[in-house]
């Protein structure tokens, strides 16, 4: 019979923006072997060449999966964000062309919020104001503007996964939490759920901790930033496009803002050759640091491990268990039975057509696992071996289909 299931070597996996060697010793222990690894991310055209041949794509934050690279990516199944935002990537066109996307949305969560409580404590005491004075030969010592963090309150704007964290951490330093977001959810701890503008009014430390969507877009501008009240400090560890900067280092200028610590940017360097600018770079009582509030040994080698391990179980049995764009299917090992993976659209009509397929071959289906979710849907059949090549020839005729591979 042909072989219609490709070797593990003839997969080619293509892992950018220097994700963590223990994503390629997983991937190594698994039998994949055909890896293209680069430490930074690459720039458009050479991008484009790249996933001409991949089956799988791995990346963090700064390279753009835009329409054009899927369409570039003929061979393309599955992307692994090695980080916990997926706005990178357009999961729309991921879905029209039957790319599983997967992420990590825990193991960075610690590393967030210990530095933005380590932010909170600095500017609160003006330590980069007067850190900066030393490295000029400068002797600030002074109390004034500074203080503790106990029995202050800490605005969080997001409360899932990293909010609900800082939020723990702040409480258990003496901090009064106060939080908004678009969902009610349980506090924890003495924490509160308050609107958007009494937050602002009422917190001395912002925090932000949203997701890039349309809604969180510039949600920090000018009228939002002049709520704050007067000597407040803003954390940005978010996304860069929530917060207006240009109107931020206004209300820095005016003094009206005591200080500030921005993580993220409109528009971040590509790499260490890349200048940084920005309107903030002037101002010694901001902290800015260029996109690490996940970047710790421990997250990086966690995210490295948990993404490779979601790739393989993709690759290897078509399991896509916490996928963020693809219906979840969560599969045992097929030992003795080959795998039919078909991603088709979600209209009616696909998965009779499909069935009557095997009707009409006389291929007895062993094993049937469908879920659907708004836009695709994604069903695994199980057939016998000496079927499965007739099977995967017929399904994928079926009129709705987006693409359709084998396991065996
Ligand atoms: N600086 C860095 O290195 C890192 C940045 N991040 C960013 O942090 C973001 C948050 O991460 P998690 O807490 O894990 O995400 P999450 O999904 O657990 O929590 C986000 C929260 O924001 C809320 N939300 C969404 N839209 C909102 C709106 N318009 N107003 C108020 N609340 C809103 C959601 O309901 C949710 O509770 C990520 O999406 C990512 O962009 C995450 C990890 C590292
Ligand atoms: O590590 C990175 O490059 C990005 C981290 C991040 O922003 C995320 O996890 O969403």
């Amino acid at each position: 019979m042909a072989k219609v299931s490709l070797d593990k070597s003839k997969i080619k996996f293509l892992l950018l923006e220097g994700v963590h060697p223990s994503a390629v010793e997983k991937l190594t222990e698994a039998g994949y072997t055909n890896i293209e690894y680069h430490k930074t991310a690459l720039p458009e055209a050479e991008l484009l060449a790249s996933v001409k041949d991949a089956h799988f794509i791995g990346l963090r934050s700064r390279t753009q999966l835009t329409r054009d690279v899927f369409a570039a990516a003929p061979k393309l199944i599955g992307v692994g964000c090695f980080c916990i935002g997926t706005n990178q990537v357009d999961l729309s066109a991921a879905q029209e062309h039957g790319v599983a996307v997967f992420n990590a949305p825990y193991s960075n969560t610690r590393s967030v919020a210990e530095l933005v409580i380590a932010e909170a404590i600095l500017l609160l005491r003006g330590i980069p104001e007067k850190n900066a004075v030393c490295h000029r030969g400068g002797w600030m010592k002074s109390a004034e503007g500074s203080f503790e963090i106990r029995g202050k309150t800490l605005g969080l704007v997001g409360y899932g996964s990293i909010g609900s964290q800082v939020s723990v951490l702040a409480e258990s330093l003496g901090m009064k939490v106060l939080f908004s977001d678009v969902v009610a959810k349980l506090p924890l701890g003495n924490a509160e759920q308050v609107p958007l503008n009494t937050l602002l009014a009422r917190a001395d430390i912002v925090s932000l901790h949203v997701p890039e969507t349309s809604d969180t877009k510039m949600m920090m501008g000018a009228e939002q930033l002049a709520l704050m009240k007067p000597g407040a400090i803003l954390l940005n560890a978010s996304r860069g496009t929530v917060v207006d900067i240009d109107a931020l280092a206004t209300q820095l200028k005016s003094g009206k803002l005591s200080g500030a610590a921005i993580d993220v940017f409109p528009v971040e360097p590509k790499g260490p050759q890349d200048e940084f600018i920005s309107p903030l770079r002037e101002f010694d009582n901001v902290i800015l640091t260029p996109h690490i509030g996940g970047s710790t040994m421990e997250a990086q080698a966690n995210i490295g491990v948990e993404v490779a391990e979601k790739l393989i179980k993709y690759s290897d049995n078509g399991t896509t268990t916490s996928s963020v764009n693809f219906p979840e299917v969560a599969l045992s090992a097929h030992a003795n039975v080959h795998r039919l993976l078909h991603v088709h659209h979600n209209v009616p009509g696909v998965m009779s057509a499909i069935n009557q397929v095997f009707s009409e071959n006389n291929i007895n289906i062993i094993g049937q696992h469908l879920q659907t979710n708004e836009k695709v849907g994604y069903v695994v059949i199980e057939v016998a071996a000496a079927n499965s090549e007739t099977a995967l020839e017929k399904v994928r005729e079926v009129e709705g289909t987006i693409r359709c591979r084998v396991l065996f």
